[in-house]
């Protein structure tokens, strides 16, 4: 049961599973949530960030300290709800000024049942995240505040990220058709594991049609719809979990047709190719993260929500079942692999965003290497 909270001073709590404490203001609805604990740097874009399926389960805590002032509008969600579990901000807008908005964003919160905490100092939050790594966390207002020691077993009895199996829960249950903006040149086979609305759209700008499947789309499924290329979405959970999409696209390489991954897409790239995957610390979740194209050496600011990296060498060519493999992308702030490509097959993926919903444009080339990769297929 959740309850609304505007204009009241409804005291909230935030219990970290390692027993730190935060106390502050209900914020959304009121009730109890539970999700992993990380924070996002981007200083605007939240009602991206709030409808990303790759938040299902996370608890976001906003760095930025002055959240919804633009309010809520329906033009940028990202999905058709709020997926983050709960939602940690400082200093919420009180009165939100946007010519697109049409309602407030503690409003939206509470419309759509997510519980969230104000008055929070952020910055010790996020300091002790950085410290301590990503962790489970719980935030608790109105009935559900109790004792600490209650609360803090509660949090502690949830289950870890590691090892969640969560594509299936955010993805389409139907395929669906995106059509080409303009002249159709190319269809692509896109699997969802949790894709954006941006994405299938910077495809349909570039003359593709797309293909939208569910998560659990079969090689056959994927090939049925006679595709040029074919795309894995970004999406929750860990990667590990995700045997089906890997064999899916363990066919799609054999067949060599052309593909390309985002995020989630990125990781079972390096599953596909014999690589690990592995857990951050805490994470990069922002619109200001520092990426290098190590093809061209030129550097991107691009958008990342990503708690899992691939393990794969940095200066090496990789030999993999699929013909050699290097890294093409690195982060600049802590060298984890941002993305992948083959030197033998039509085949790349990042790690984070180039469809920049929210977040800078500077990695949009990336659909357009994908589109050259269908192009030099036909030609
Ligand atoms: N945005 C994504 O696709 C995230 C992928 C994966 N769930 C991770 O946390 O790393």
């Amino acid at each position: 049961m959740t309850t609304s909270t505007r204009g009241t001073r409804v005291p909230a709590v935030l219990v970290l599973e390692d027993g730190r404490i935060f106390r502050g203001r209900a914020y959304g609805a009121v009730g109890e949530t539970f999700g992993e604990a990380v924070f996002s740097t981007s200083m605007s874009g939240y009602q991206e960030t709030l409808t990303d399926p790759s938040y299902h389960r996370q608890v976001v805590v906003m760095t930025a300290p002055h959240v919804g002032n633009t309010g809520v509008n329906d033009e940028d969600p990202e999905s058709g709800r709020i997926w983050v579990s709960g939602y940690v901000v400082r200093d919420p807008a009180r009165v939100p000024s946007n010519w697109r908005a049409t309602r407030t964003l503690d409003e939206e919160l509470e419309r759509q049942g997510v519980v969230g905490i104000s008055g929070v100092d952020t910055r010790a939050l996020t300091r002790h995240l950085r410290e301590r790594g990503a962790m489970r966390v719980g935030i608790f207002s109105g009935d559900a505040v109790r004792g600490d020691g209650e609360l803090l077993a509660k949090v502690q009895a949830q289950p870890q990220m590691t090892g969640a199996d969560l594509s299936a829960e955010v993805a389409t249950k139907e395929a669906y058709v995106v059509p080409a903006i303009g002249e159709k040149k190319f269809t692509v086979a896109a699997v969802d594991l949790g894709i954006k609305g941006m994405t299938p759209h910077r495809m349909a700008e570039r003359g593709i049609e797309v293909h939208v499947l569910p998560a659990t789309a079969t090689a056959e499924d994927v090939y049925a719809v006679a595709p040029d290329g074919v795309f894995f979405s970004n999406g929750p959970g860990d990667p590990a979990t995700a045997d089906g999409p890997v064999a899916v696209m363990q066919e799609v390489l054999r067949r060599k047709t052309p593909l390309f991954g985002i995020c989630f897409g990125n990781q079972i790239l390096g599953r596909a190719l014999g690589f690990g995957t592995y857990k951050l610390k805490y994470g990069h979740r922002g619109i200001n993260q520092p990426v290098q194209d190590r093809t061209t050496g030129k550097v991107e600011v691009t958008a990342h929500n990503h708690g899992f990296a691939v393990d794969a060498p940095l200066d090496a060519v990789s030999d993999t079942p699929f013909g050699r493999a290097e890294v093409s992308h690195v982060c600049l702030n802590d060298n984890v692999v941002e993305g992948l490509r083959l030197l033998d097959r039509p085949a790349f993926s990042v790690q984070y965003h180039p469809e920049a919903a929210a977040g800078p444009h500077d990695a949009a080339y990336l659909f357009d290497r994908f589109v050259s990769l269908m192009e030099a297929e036909r030609a």
